[in-house]
């Protein structure tokens, strides 16, 4: 039914909780960036109102695939009769801080909007895809953004440096209820300004209490700190620091000690599903 749609990376290139909500969710800021790197996903058509899976992370059950609700949740939107099975391309490796699962969500909506012509706006899958996850939405939008609120207030920020990253991936899972959960959670920052961010201000305040609850999260900030400063993405466990060449990227990640996976990739202020989607417009009007 279609070639495949891409479903990158984010990252958090700085992360702050400046209160909370009255449910208890904490209200953020950050700023998310897109990486040239992700998972991948590719669609059959199916008979009407079939939604199934054909690869997928083994230990996760298709009705929680955050891609399969995704599908599901579509149809019921917009009450269309299609079906489709999907073909999930996994690299990132979940629950990284990288946004995998819910990049796979978004990718589902943007591109079976398209491909069914079901003619939802832009805002409308982020705010279905808000449903399913809090980092949906700038997935969806795909635009790098100053974010707000629990991420889903979205500035962009259009011209972000757009470095090589090092991301490193400690072998240890990260269970983020557990952080939001931790008494030692600093969750009274101050409120930064994008222009702060811009003169170098802001961390991530999950640093602290990941390097404290996991010392493999410890050992990679350290390590990796030895090439350059070396930072949290979202609530861990990946680590990533920034390079102004491929090729300094690579010496780091390579220099680190071998029981450490990680990969090399630039960092996008347009997501590469928007230009995958611009393609297919383009495709469609020249057919
Ligand atoms: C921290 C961030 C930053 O990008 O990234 P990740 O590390 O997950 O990628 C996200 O905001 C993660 O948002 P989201 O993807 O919705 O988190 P979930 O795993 O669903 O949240 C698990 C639990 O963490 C707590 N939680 C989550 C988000 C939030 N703003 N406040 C919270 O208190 C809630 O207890 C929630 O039930
Ligand atoms: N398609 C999917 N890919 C990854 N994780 C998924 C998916 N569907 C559901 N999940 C669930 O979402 C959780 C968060 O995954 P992910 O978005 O990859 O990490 P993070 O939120 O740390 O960036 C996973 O632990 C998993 O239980």
């Amino acid at each position: 039914m279609s070639e495949s749609w891409p479903a990158p990376a984010k990252l958090n290139l700085f992360l702050h909780i400046i209160g909370r909500r009255a449910d208890g969710y904490h209200l953020l800021q950050t700023v998310f960036q897109f990486l040239d790197y992700g998972d991948s996903l590719a669609f059959e058509s199916r008979p009407g109102g079939q939604v199934s899976r054909a690869e997928g992370p083994r230990d996760l059950p298709e009705a929680d695939d955050l891609c399969v609700r995704a599908a599901r949740l579509l149809l019921q939107e917009t009450g269309l009769r299609e079906g489709v099975r999907l073909r999930l391309r996994k690299r990132l490796p979940m629950g990284g801080g990288l946004g995998g699962g819910s990049s796979d969500a978004a990718t589902v909506l943007v591109a079976l909007n398209a491909l069914w012509r079901a003619g939802l706006t832009t805002d409308d899958l982020a705010q279905l895809g808000l449903r399913l996850g809090a980092d949906v939405p700038v997935f969806v939008h795909g635009f790098a953004a100053w974010a707000e609120g629990v991420g889903e207030r979205l500035t962009p920020l259009p011209d972000l440096p757009v470095p090589w990253y090092a991301v490193v991936r400690p072998t240890v899972a990260i269970a983020t209820a557990e952080l939001f959960a931790d008494p030692k959670l600093t969750r009274d920052c101050v409120p930064l300004t994008i222009r702060d961010f811009l003169s170098g201000a802001g961390g991530n305040v999950f640093e602290p209490v990941a390097r404290a609850r996991y010392p493999a999260v410890a050992q990679v900030l350290d390590a990796l700190s030895a090439y350059a400063p070396a930072r949290l993405t979202g609530t861990g466990a990946c680590v990533f620091a920034a390079f102004a060449d491929e090729a300094s990227a690579r010496d780091a990640l390579r220099a680190l000690p071998g029981e450490w996976s990680g990969f090399v990739a630039r960092g996008c202020n347009t997501s590469p599903l928007q230009d995958r989607l611009r393609r297919m417009s383009v495709d469609e009007g020249a057919a």
